[in-house]
């Protein structure tokens, strides 16, 4: 059997989903998980796009030791340089760096003549293998690049020293009898072809991601890239557990097998929507609510007579499971560390102290704490904000369909000071978003409002999702609580600590010095 290498892009091409800004410690959480799921490569982000990025880039270039870790560079001396930095602590340094080689790209955006972007590919690889032992080039928008060019600039950088060629589907517009022509053609063409890895990369603009990069594995493709739930610039990049799970079960034909541990799916794509903000479609496959649910009657009867007559993935294949309610609030430390553990979370002394009492806060007010209550917590206390410049401490709202919806709201600033404010709005969530404002001083647009529950029942966490924009910065934020007035002043206060943690690391002035 065939291994296909999986490259995860979630990190950095997921990241460029539209209103998606994951901090230090989401960005950590999610590669630890990705590295438990067992992808071979982390993208783990662009170093030179901002100190942010460079930061989280090198933690996990640090900390991850089972997938290797690489970063994104523009074919610019200083980039690689900034991307070395970040990942020289790996355990096998590993460099993407990309330029476009569509007629569109090369005339309009870089505005460089065809031999220029081939000298400047070559130079960008050699230069990179002075530092780098692994070198990815990209050929970005290869799906919309002259065949005979792509052969000729991909011969080149192979020379150079490139070991893995990238041929990105950037817009999302072939189609899969096509790509299957580009990989055999480049396979067939290219006279050191064998020398180097090829790698599919599609976005979803028409809804072919998936099957298209399919179809590059069955012309040869040895690498596909790929993010959680499909997220990224647009609509999307090919989703990893569609075709994790595609080659899993169709092995059959497209005799290719990844390495990951498909158990894991469901709860890395669990950790990717929470931390996002991006829901997962109901209908999504592999890994929405409703893809092992049966309603009607005649399937409800098949299932029950025999799974496989319309079952094609056991839930048990991607870790969904049945089972549910497992602690309460009479259960201990033990029982409950444990839990967490088998939830995929290594916590410190100090997170399980935190998360424990929140259990048992949570278990007083709620009768069942179901594994996604358990799993909000800990999330929450992991991907807590760098530095909460501001904290709420108390809230009170009086509501009444005759009166002024009207809030009061006590905070502590990041002076350590503790300040009360009050104010009225048009509904609750609107009173509270008022008062914290006053409290803030500054003015902050409401972008986007979500609201969903974690679990069924009355008594279920809230979990509120915003989109702001404060001091010019766009930010979204999260909170959970037992109250959807708590959670939505969570929500809003955690977007704007992201805005002012994200101050602390400016994006740069970057100099432009092409190679
Ligand atoms: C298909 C993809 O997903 S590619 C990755 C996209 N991701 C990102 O862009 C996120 C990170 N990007 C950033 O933070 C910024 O765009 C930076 C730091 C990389 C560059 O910022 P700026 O220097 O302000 O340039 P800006 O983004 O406005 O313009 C891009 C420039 O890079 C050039 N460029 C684009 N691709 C490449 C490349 N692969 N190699 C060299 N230059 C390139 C463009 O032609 C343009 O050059 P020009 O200024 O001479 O016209
Ligand atoms: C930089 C490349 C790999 C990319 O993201 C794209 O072309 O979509």
């Amino acid at each position: 059997m065939r291994k296909i290498n999986v490259f995860d892009t979630t990190l950095r091409d997921g990241e460029q989903s539209p209103g998606v800004n994951l901090n230090f410690e989401e960005k950590l959480q999610i590669a630890a998980q990705l590295d438990r799921l067992g992808v071979d490569i982390i993208e783990a982000g662009f170093p030179a796009a901002s100190e942010g990025d460079f930061q989280s880039v090198k933690a996990i270039a640090d900390t991850v030791k089972g997938s290797s870790v690489t970063g994104l560079s523009r074919s610019v001396k200083k980039e690689i340089d900034a991307a070395w930095e970040a990942l020289k602590g790996g355990e096998e340094p590993r460099l993407h760096v990309f330029i476009a080689t569509s007629p569109i790209h090369m005339t309009h955006k870089l505005r460089m003549t065809p031999d220029q972007v081939i000298e400047n590919a070559v130079d960008s690889v050699k230069y990179a293998k002075q530092r780098f032992p692994r070198v990815q080039w990209s050929a970005e928008d290869a799906c919309r690049s002259d065949i005979d060019f792509l052969a000729r600039i991909i011969e080149k950088v192979i020379d150079a020293g490139a070991e893995v060629i990238n041929l990105p589907d950037t817009v999302g517009y072939i189609t899969q009898e096509e790509i299957r022509h580009m990989f055999t053609y480049l396979r067939e063409t290219v006279p050191n072809i064998d020398k180097a890895i090829l790698s599919t990369h599609c976005h979803d603009d028409l809804g072919m991601a998936v099957s298209n990069s399919l179809a590059a594995v069955e012309a040869g493709a040895g690498q596909v890239e790929c993010t959680i739930n499909g997220i990224g610039e647009r609509a999307g990049n090919a989703s990893l557990e569609e075709i994790a799970v595609a080659l899993k079960i169709r092995n059959d034909f497209y005799k290719a097998e990844t390495g990951l541990t498909l158990n894991e799916i469901k709860r890395t794509s669990s950790l990717v929507s929470k931390l996002t903000g991006m829901v997962v479609p109901n209908n999504k496959a592999v890994v929405g609510d409703n893809a092992f649910a049966h309603e009607s009657g005649i399937h409800q009867d098949g299932v029950l007579k025999e799974s496989s007559t319309y079952e094609i993935i056991t839930p048990d294949l991607v870790g969904v499971s049945a089972n549910r309610m497992v602690l309460g609030k009479l259960s201990g430390r033990h029982a409950f560390k444990e839990k967490i553990e088998s939830l995929g979370y290594n916590a410190t002394e100090e997170e399980l102290n935190k998360v424990f009492k929140a259990f048992k806060s949570l278990a007083d007010k709620k009768k069942e704490i179901t594994d996604e209550d358990i799993f909000a917590l800990m999330t929450e206390e992991k991907a807590g904000e760098a530095v909460k410049y501001y904290e709420v401490q108390a809230l009170q709202v009086n509501y009444g369909t005759n009166n002024i919806p009207t809030a009061a709201v006590t905070m502590q600033n990041p002076e350590g000071e503790t300040i009360q404010e009050a104010a009225t709005g048009s509904g609750s969530v609107e009173a509270v978003y008022n008062t914290i404002e006053r409290i803030i001083g500054g003015e902050v647009k409401l972008k986007d409002y979500r609201i969903q529950s974690i679990t069924g029942g009355r008594d279920a966490l809230a979990e509120v999702y915003v989109q702001i924009e404060y001091e010019g910065e766009e930010a979204s934020g999260r909170g959970t609580a037992n109250d959807v007035l708590e959670a939505s002043a969570r929500a809003y206060i955690n977007s704007v600590n992201r805005v002012l943690n994200r101050k602390k690391w400016p994006r740069p002035k970057t100099e432009k010095i092409h190679v």
